[in-house]
Order: structure tokens, then sequence, then C-alpha cells
């Protein structure tokens, strides 16, 4: 597998980081089976005001780029997110997934869009679904950055099979902490691989954190990127996750409706 964590500047058109991005992984791909991008890489996650510009359909300049890669090189190709618009005009942060055919085999529209000293909340509309499907990872399911926040959502995903969660993200070297936590818990919790891809650099005066990082179902840091610009090659074993599961039983364990527990004060029982 790729990590592909790769900068969007600024002073960089959509059209010509595109072009970029597809030479780098043409040459850094092949001998990969996956390769993964940030959230928004190809219309910068911080440049709000130009979204309804580089909104794409699914079958937009983005897709196409990860279609030429995916049959070139052989590898399927997470494109992290595009800004999607849908055939009523509405605008969403959605993840692609491409086979090794070029073939779009899922897509997720991020669910928690954000909106702490971002436009995101109010520009995109949010996702109502989720998909896990088979991929060289095994079972993958997508979510995207701020979703990482949220374990009721983390929940739904791991009960519905998946065993590894791609999380392209956009997200700010402030917070970096919480990312390596929340990484690394969620992968802990639901004994899956997380594969997080987060974008670099610096848009629109946000530095972003990069540390892209793949982690495994015991909550192992396989490897992880830096601060810049970087394609992480990392090699996982997806038999990993029935191993962890079968050693330390917690997803077999883990009660299926904790909404139905009564809500008494658990004070002793009268005699
Ligand atoms: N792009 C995002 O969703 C950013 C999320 C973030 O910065 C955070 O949760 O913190």
């Amino acid at each position: 597998m790729l990590l592909a964590q790769v900068v969007s500047p600024d002073d960089e058109s959509q059209p010509d980081r595109i072009a970029r991005v597809e030479q780098l992984l043409l040459r850094e791909a092949p001998g990969a089976d996956l390769v993964v991008l940030p959230e928004l890489w190809s219309a910068g996650y911080f440049s709000f005001d130009a979204y309804a510009d580089r909104a794409e359909p699914i079958d937009g300049p983005t897709v196409a780029m990860g279609r030429r890669v995916a049959r070139a090189t052989g590898a399927a190709v997470h494109l992290g997110s595009i800004v999607e618009r849908d055939g009523s005009g509405r605008l969403f942060n959605t993840a692609v997934l491409l086979d090794r055919d070029g073939r779009v085999t899922q897509t997720y529209r991020k669910i928690h869009v954000f909106g702490y000293r971002s436009l995101e909340a109010e520009l995109l509309t949010p996702g109502d679904r989720l998909s896990v499907t088979g991929s060289p990872v095994g079972a993958l399911a997508s979510t995207t950055c701020y979703d990482l926040r949220f374990p009721g959502l983390w929940q739904q995903i791991s009960s519905r099979g998946a065993e590894s969660v791609v999380v392209p993200a956009a997200w700010p070297a402030a917070r970096r902490e919480h990312w390596q936590l929340l990484t690394r818990a969620r992968a802990v919790e639901h004994q899956l691989f997380v594969i997080a891809v987060n974008a670099c650099g610096t848009q629109r005066g946000v530095e972003l954190g990069g540390s892209s990082r793949v982690v495994d179902p015991s909550g192992l840091v396989l490897a992880e990127c830096g601060a810049d610009e970087q394609l992480l090659a990392v090699d996982i074993d997806p038999a990993r996750v029935a191993e962890v599961r079968s050693e330390f039983p917690v997803i077999a364990d883990r009660l299926v409706d904790y909404a139905g527990l009564s809500a008494d004060a658990g004070a002793e029982p009268e005699a």
C-alpha cells in the first residue's frame, strides 16, 4: 500500500495539481496494491471560496486521473475525497475508491461535515450512508477526517464487518495529538486497521498536520509520515484482524444493544 500525503498549495490550480499528482503516482505506485490520498486534495480543503468552481461529478477529472493511475499501475486507488456535485446541484465531500481496473467500487459522503473554523458545514451537505467493500486490504470502509471523533459511527462501521477503515483527512497541525490519539483508539476499540492519510503543507494560512499513518488491529503504529509531502509504502496483512480478534475477543464480547440498558441509579437493591 502507498500512503500519498500530498500538498495542495494555494497557488497551484486544480488541473495542475491533478497532473502533478498523477505523475507522482505513476512513478511511485507500481508494485503497490492500494494507493490512498488525503481529503479534498485536488480542490484544497481550506479553499472554501473555490468549492463551487472545483466541484465535480463522480465522473470528473479527479476520478478520471485515478482511473488512469489504476489501469497503468495495477493498484486500487482510494482517491481521498472530492467536492462532489450531484444532479440537483448539492455539494458533498465524497470519498471514492477505485479497483485496479479503474472501476468505482465505493463512494462515501462525509457524514460529520466540519464547522469549527471551517465553512465546510455551511457549503456541503452531509452524507447519510455507509458502505463496506472488498479491497486489497480486506473489507474496507471509508470515513472522513472529523468522523474520527464520533465513536457511534465507528461502532456501525465495525459491526458491518469492516477490517480496514480508510480515513482521508485535512487535519490541522494544531490538533495533531488528537489525530494520533483517535486513529490509534479507533483501531484498538474495533480491532481493525486504520489507514489515515492527512494533508500537509499550508492552505490559506492553516498548517496541516501530515503524520499520515497505518495503525494495526492491536494498536501498533506500523508506519507514519512526517510533516512534509511524502509517499510512504506500507505492507499489511488483512488476516491479522482475525488473529487479533481470536486471541483477544473484544469484538465477540461487545453487547449489541447498549441503548436498551436500563437507566436506574444503580443503587443497592432493597432487601
Ligand atoms: N477536515 C476536517 O474534518 C477537520 C477535522 C478537525 O480538524 C478536527 O476534528 O480536529
